[in-house]
């Protein structure tokens, strides 16, 4: 099986070619390849496949031909990835299934199509608006934190911290528990802290991520989507530009009007073939 490995901002993926959807992908095949250890290592799985091949694909296959099947490390799929969208357009463009012809190349995803952009070394997604819809709480070592639930396609739960809570000290060695009434399938969890001011931006907030299905990442763009939007709401303004720095660098996000525009660098590190049944043995 051949594969290529990538990231954004640290956030790594194992991309998994199949033009023709004939993988026999399982949850534990998934788990196996994203295993830091006796596997290929990241935090997600992208099956690139034409968006006619896959039954979730399928309905979108007149707007897009490929179509991102996301998976989790732990096996599960998710709707959405902002950085996995991301590299998957670098993996398109680098190995020439998409052209760079200066129009926004689309993307089918479980969440609808998206819409990727070149921005020099950076590679932009124009998602959905994020969508802020109730207030709710994340529980973590011993602390109540009030955060924003926030729809991305995928679910986030925003919590900025209290003034004098240091977030480079927080302990997500274990999951956040939230409230399984609001988030029924699972929540991923941002903790947010404001940055300096960063010129050209409208702000600039500092975050980590607990993620569904992924445990602590370095970095989460539909969670950067979330924190901006929320930053942004709480500047007293619908749509604006916000820095967001995560543990793997720093993402772009543009809230417009109906749009979220999500940028930042995207980068492939290495190719190989892997064995299915050396990594499940
Ligand atoms: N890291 C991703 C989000 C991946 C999916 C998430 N763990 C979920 O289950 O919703 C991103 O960059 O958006």
């Amino acid at each position: 099986m051949e594969f290529t490995k990538g990231h954004g901002t640290g956030n790594d993926f194992v991309i998994l070619p199949d033009p023709d959807g004939a993988l026999d992908l399982t949850p534990e095949l998934v788990a196996a390849i994203c295993d830091r250890r006796r596997g290929v290592g990241g935090d997600g799985v992208l099956r690139v496949v034409r968006a006619a091949k896959h039954p979730d694909g399928a309905a979108l296959a007149g707007e897009a031909e490929w179509f991102m099947d996301y998976w989790n490390s732990d096996g599960s799929f998710a709707e959405m990835c902002g950085n996995g969208a991301r590299v998957f357009v670098r993996y398109l463009l680098a190995t020439g299934l998409a052209e760079p012809d200066g129009a926004a190349l689309p993307v089918a995803t479980r969440a609808g199509v998206v819409r990727a952009r070149v921005e020099g070394d950076a590679i932009a997604v124009e998602m959905r608006r994020p969508r802020l819809y109730d207030a709710s709480t994340a529980a973590l070592g011993g602390l109540t934190l009030p955060g924003t639930a926030v729809d991305v396609g995928n679910p986030h739960l925003v919590c900025p911290l209290p003034a004098g809570l240091d977030l480079a000290a927080l302990d997500l060695g274990r999951a956040p528990d939230f409230d399984p009434a609001v988030f029924p399938a699972g929540v991923n969890v941002e903790f947010t802290a404001p940055g300096e001011p960063v010129a050209g931006v409208d702000g600039h907030v500092l975050m980590r991520v607990y993620e569904r299905g992924s445990a602590e990442t370095l970095s989460c763009g539909t969670g950067a989507c979330a924190v901006g939007a929320v930053a942004l709401r709480d500047l007293g303004r619908d749509t604006g530009v916000m820095a967001v720095d995560v543990p793997g660098g720093r993402l772009t996000v543009t809230v417009t009007d109906d749009t979220c525009w999500l940028s930042g660098p995207a980068v492939l590190v290495a190719a190989g073939a892997l064995d299915p049944a050396t990594l499940t043995r």
